[in-house]
C-alpha cells in the first residue's frame, strides 16, 4: 500500500530528465546518512527509537496539563514550535469552543511588546502550564518570554509555580537545563543528536500536539512507516528521494523558487515548518532553492497572476489529501438569483478539488514544473508520514547540493549583530 504518491507535469525545457543519471549519487548520500554518527541524524531513527516509556510520560504529563490548566503556553521559535504548530492547525477542527477543552498556545516566537502584554492580561482568569522549548537554552525571543512568564507564574502560583513549568531541552548541556536543575522544573529531553527542525517527533512536539488533543501514538506510527518506506536504496522506489532528486534537476535547470501550495488552509503551518526546513537546511554558501508558499484558493486571488505569467523562476509543489473527513454542501436556493444552482450538485470539498486541478492545469500551461504530492487521509498517521517524509527528502536535497543539511553557520551573523547592539549602553532609534 502507497501512503504518498508523488507526480509529476513537466514542460519541454524538462522533458529529457533521466532519474537513473542520480542513482549513483543517491546511493553514496543513503549510505552516508546510515552511516554518520557525528552529525545531528537522531533523527532518521527516532521514531522507531522512542520508548513506550518516554510517550507514557508524555500522556501522563499532557493529562495533568488537561486537568489543571486553561491554557498551555509552549514557549519557543523556529523548530521549537512550527512542527508542534502545524499538526495542531492541521489536525485540531478549527472555530471550536474552548471552554471544555484546554488551549495550545504558541509564544515568545516574536518580540513585539504589545503581543507580550497582551498575552499577560489574558491570562488574568485563567489557569495556565508553561512548556519553555529551546534546543540551545539561549535564543533571545524564547529567553525572554520565558523570564516575564516565569515571573508571572510566580505571582499567580507563588511556590507551587515551579510544579506548572516544564523544560524541554537538550538532554546533555545548556543554560535552560542549568536553569531547570536548580530550580526543580520537570524537563523532557531533546536528544542531543537531533537539531531543532528535525525535533518534531520528540518530546519538543509530541507534549503540545498530545495537549492538543491529537493522537500521537499516530503521529509517531505514521512516521515508523515512513521510516522503513523511505529507507529503500533504490531511487525508483523511494518518493522522498524522488522528490529531493527533482528539486535538484529543477535548481540545476534555473529554477530558484519552490512554492509549496495547498488548498486546504489547515495547512498553512506545514508550509511554514517546511520552510524553515529547507530553508535552514539548504540555503548556504550561495546555494539552495527559496522555499516559499501559498494558500489557495485565498492566494490565487493575491499572487496567481504572478505564478502564471511572472518572472519564469519558480516550480510548484502542490500538497493534497485524497480523503478528507469533512466537507459542507451547497443549499439549492429556488430563486437562484446569484446564479449558482448548477453548482448545488456539488460539495465545498469538489469544488475546491476542481479548482486545484484547474489551477495545476492553467500553471503547467503557464510554463511552472509542477510536482505533486498526495496522501490518502488528512489524519494523525498520515501527517507523521508526510513529516518524515519532508526531512528525509531535505537531507537528501541538501546532500546533492553538497551543504551540510544539520548545521545553520548563517544564523549567527544576525545573532551576534542584535547581541551587540542589545550590549551598547545607548538606545538605538
Ligand atoms: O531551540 P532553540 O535553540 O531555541 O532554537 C530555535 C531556533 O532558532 C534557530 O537556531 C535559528 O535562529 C533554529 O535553528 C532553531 O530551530
Amino acid at each position: 500500500m502507497t501512503h504518498l504518491n508523488l507526480s509529476t507535469k513537466f514542460n519541454e525545457r524538462l522533458f529529457d530528465m533521466d532519474f537513473m543519471n542520480f542513482g549513483h549519487s543517491i546511493s553514496l548520500i543513503h549510505h552516508h546518512l546510515e552511516e554518520v554518527e557525528d552529525e545531528l541524524t537522531g533523527w532518521l531513527k527516532q521514531p522507531l527509537n522512542i520508548t513506550a516509556e518516554e510517550v507514557d510520560e508524555i500522556h501522563n504529563l499532557s493529562d495533568e496539563i488537561k486537568e489543571n490548566a486553561d491554557v498551555l503556553l509552549v514557549i519557543g521559535i523556529g523548530g521549537s514550535y512550527l512542527g508542534a504548530k502545524a499538526v495542531q492547525e492541521a489536525l485540531a477542527p478549527n472555530f471550536t469552543k474552548k471552554e471544555n477543552g484546554i488551549e495550545v498556545l504558541f509564544v515568545g516566537h516574536n518580540l513585539s511588546g504589545s503581543y507580550m502584554k497582551r498575552l499577560v492580561e489574558s491570562l488574568h482568569n485563567r489557569d495556565f502550564y508553561v512548556n519553555v522549548i529551546s534546543k540551545s537554552g539561549t535564543t533571545l525571543e524564547t529567553s525572554i518570554a520565558f523570564r516575564v512568564l516565569r515571573h508571572y507564574s510566580i505571582e499567580r502560583y507563588g511556590q507551587n509555580a515551579k510544579n506548572r513549568i516544564i523544560v524541554t531541552t537538550d538532554s546533555e548541556k545548556g543554560l535552560l537545563k542549568e536553569i531547570a536543575l536548580a530550580q526543580g522544573y520537570r524537563m523532557l529531553d531533546i536528544p542531543s543528536n537531533i537539531g531543532g527542525r528535525y525535533s518534531l517527533l520528540t518530546p519538543v512536539g509530541l507534549l503540545p500536539i498530545s495537549v492538543a488533543g491529537i493522537n500521537i501514538t499516530e503521529i509517531l506510527r505514521g512516521a515508523c512507516q515512513a521510516v522503513i518506506d523511505l529507507n529503500e536504496e533504490d531511487l525508483e522506489k523511494n518518493e522522498a528521494y524522488r522528490y529531493a532528486v527533482l528539486r535538484y534537476e529543477l535548481y540545476s535547470r534555473g529554477y530558484q523558487v519552490e512554492l509549496l501550495a495547498s488548498f486546504e488552509p489547515c495547512l498553512s503551518y506545514i508550509h511554514e515548518w517546511w520552510k524553515q526546513l529547507f530553508g535552514e537546511s539548504e540555503g548556504k554558501e550561495k546555494k539552495g532553492l527559496f522555499p516559499a508558499s501559498v494558500n489557495y484558493s485565498t492566494d490565487l486571488h493575491s499572487l496567481g497572476q504572478y505564478v502564471q505569467e511572472g518572472n519564469p523562476l519558480l516550480f510548484e509543489t502542490f500538497l493534497s489529501f485524497k480523503h478528507l473527513s469533512e466537507d459542507c454542501h451547497l443549499p439549492f436556493n429556488e430563486l437562484d438569483d446569484d446564479q449558482l444552482n448548477y453548482l448545488s450538485h456539488r460539495s465545498f470539498n469538489d469544488i475546491n478539488h476542481i479548482s486545484e486541478q484547474g489551477t495545476v492545469l492553467a500553471h503547467f500551461e503557464g510554463g511552472v514544473p509542477i510536482i505533486q504530492i498526495e496522501l490518502e487521509r488528512l489524519d494523525a498517521f498520515h501527517i507523521g508520514y508526510l513529516l518524515y517524509f519532508f526531512m528525509k527528502a531535505c537531507a537528501i536535497s541538501a546532500y546533492l547540493q553538497d551543504v551540510n543539511p544539520f548545521d545553520q553557520p548563517g544564523v549567527e551573523a544576525y545573532k551576534t549583530k542584535i547581541r551587540d547592539l542589545l550590549n551598547e549602553k545607548t538606545i538605538v532609534s
